[in-house]
């Protein structure tokens, strides 16, 4: 149990000193609750011998009221200090873990399942943030009653007060199974959790496919199923934990029995005094009560214990490696070095080499599954590579912080996300530190503030979860009007215009030439009509580099970007035909 208190300390980190004060409260609290037990022993004592008079009884009841004030004002601010101190301490804990996400690699992201993390982050944080500081403060209260009335009944008589604890050598084995069926109960728990949300965001997510597909009775039985696994796993493991508990408690109260026998027979031979036997027979009961508390709460501590192993098993990711010192790139051309990488052993990109200048545009294109995308995230270290060296500026990537290096680059996807927040905060999430004047002029480049003015709300509409009360290209635009805000050195085009309707893809194109002008610029395309003016074009085939060279060079050589080339005039061809 003081292992589980100090990993719960150690978790406060810059609030321990709060903390510590919220527990001392507890402390002084729980003395002061003990003041009935004197007030108990004065009058009973008082009463047998008959020297009960009001000015006594005057004396106990306001030491005692006095007493009882002071408990609550110490309640109070032990209460205020320890349950706020729970929202501070996981409140930095969960800005450390997004910092700490963006950190790692994409990969080691990639690999775990959101339920997993959405599970740390929200549920087992929140069951830390709710109790972890009010179950240390309340131990270490616990520990102090117990402490104060075993003394308070050792004064009075030794041998009784250690027939209390005859039972608990059993008691004590029986605690430790439950201990060990709580940190198994409380696993089952969390990994049925972990599994109700994977499949609840799955079912939420793929909610128009289920529509479109007319499956939805499928579907809702699946849930079903899922839901009454998840009830059947949780309520299995608590059961296996209440006859433990219950086995406990029994054991420990059969001390009690054996007080009261001792204590007749001491009463029989005139041993101690019916005011003493009086004392132990009221208190006794309550002896055990710390007991039991301590118990549930040392099972509960253990069942956190579980919850902040698997925070620490999080935290564990090696993130990615950072120079101490910062650098500034003193300009922004981008070379790929003999670059080799592979998300398993088996590489993806195999030797690849290139430079894009300062300013100029690099098209890479390449059948489905060639590694484009992948060759571009590469140099934003959503991965880190096997093999070979990537430059931005001639400085290897490695040397920038992370932070710098995604200073320098902005990514337009195909399909981008947009925030469940206002459109305004949106497009100034690319910098936070613009002015409305600076939103307002990029979403006018964007070819969004006309939209965006017609809507009720305009730039304060709220855009719903991934911008899902938008259309396709609104979104886009609006991520293009968040890029050119951040107005990074660097751009890279995804896939920026694919499936985009002709009147939208005007106006993206124009929001994306404001967005490119003066750049370096990436641009990943299937349409290869959108890249003939590129300054250079990179072919890729099965991750490697097969052609590189302007639109007019590489048609004029047979090679992949040819046939390429003419396979999509032949599709237009075929298109006007066809109309
Ligand atoms: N996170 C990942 N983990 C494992 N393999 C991956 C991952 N992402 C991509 N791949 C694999 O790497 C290969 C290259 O993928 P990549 O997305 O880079 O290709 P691409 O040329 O951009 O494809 P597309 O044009 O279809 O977008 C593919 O075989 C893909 O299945």
């Amino acid at each position: 149990m003081l292992h589980s208190i100090k990993r719960i300390l150690d978790l406060s980190g810059k609030y321990k000193s709060k903390v510590k004060k919220g527990i001392l409260l507890g402390i002084l609290e729980s003395i002061f609750s003990c003041a009935p037990l004197l007030f108990m022993l004065f009058f009973i004592r008082d009463m047998i011998n008959e020297e009960l008079t009001a000015t006594n009884i005057l004396i106990y009841t306001g030491t005692f009221s006095i007493s009882i004030l002071i408990q609550f004002l110490f309640h109070y601010k032990e209460t205020a200090t320890i349950s706020s101190v729970g929202y501070e301490v996981i409140d930095q804990k969960r800005k450390d873990i997004a910092m700490f996400l963006k950190k790692i690699p994409m990969g080691d992201f990639v690999g775990k399942s959101l339920g997993e993390i959405n599970a740390i982050v929200t549920n087992e944080l929140t069951q830390i943030e709710l109790y972890a500081m009010q179950l240390v403060s309340k131990v270490i209260s616990s520990i102090t009653i117990l402490v104060i009335t075993i003394i308070f009944l050792g004064i009075l008589n030794i041998p009784m007060t250690i027939a209390f604890f005859v039972g608990f050598p059993v008691s004590f084995v029986i605690n430790k199974l439950s201990h060990k069926m709580y940190i198994k109960s409380a696993n089952t728990k969390i990994e049925a959790e972990s599994y109700l949300i994977n499949n609840t965001v799955e079912y939420t997510q793929g909610v128009a496919t289920v529509k479109a597909y007319n499956n939805g009775r499928n579907h809702s039985e699946r849930m079903k199923g899922v839901f009454k696994e998840f009830a059947n796993k949780t309520i299995k493991a608590d059961a296996k934990v209440i006859p433990l508990l219950q086995g406990y408690a029994l054991f420990m109260y059969l001390g009690f029995g054996v007080v009261l026998s001792l204590g007749t027979y001491l009463l029989m031979n005139n041993k101690i005094d019916f005011s003493v036997f009086l004392m132990f027979a009221v208190i006794g009961v309550h002896i055990y009560q710390p007991f039991e508390i301590l118990s549930s709460y040392s099972g509960t501590l253990k069942a956190m214990e579980v919850s902040l192993d698997r925070l620490e098993y999080l935290m564990k990711f090696r993130p990615l490696k950072e120079p101490k010192e910062d650098v500034k790139a003193d300009n922004f051309s981008v070379e790929y070095q003999d670059v080799t990488f592979g998300y398993t052993k088996e590489p993806i990109l195999r030797n690849l080499s290139f430079k894009a200048k300062e300013n100029t545009t690099t098209a890479i294109v390449g059948a489905s599954g060639s590694g484009k995308t992948t060759l571009i995230q590469l140099m934003m270290r959503f991965w880190d590579i096997d093999k070979g060296n990537i430059k931005i500026g001639g400085r290897n990537i490695y040397d920038y912080k992370i932070e710098t290096l995604m200073k320098y680059i902005s990514v337009v996807f195909q399909d981008n996300y947009l925030f469940n927040d206002t459109i305004y905060n949106n497009i100034i999430y690319g910098n936070e530190n613009a002015k409305k004047e600076d939103i307002i002029k990029a979403a006018e480049l964007a070819c969004c503030h006309k939209f965006i003015k017609t809507l009720p709300n305009g730039y304060d509409t709220m855009v719903g979860e991934g911008g899902s009360t938008l259309s396709g290209g609104e979104r886009q635009r609006i991520a293009i009007a968040r890029a050119i805000v951040k107005d990074s050195p660097i751009i890279i085009l995804d896939e920026a215009t694919s499936g985009v309707d002709p009147i939208n893809e005007v106006e993206i194109q124009r929001a994306i030439s404001e967005l490119v002008k003066g750049k370096t610029v990436f641009t990943i395309a299937h349409k290869l009509s959108s890249i003939t003016d590129a300054d250079q074009i990179i072919v890729l085939d099965q991750g490697q580099l097969k052609e590189k060279g302007t639109h007019e060079e590489l048609t004029k050589k047979e090679g992949i970007y040819k046939s390429l080339w003419e396979r999509q005039l032949g599709v237009n061809k075929w298109k006007i035909r066809s109309n």
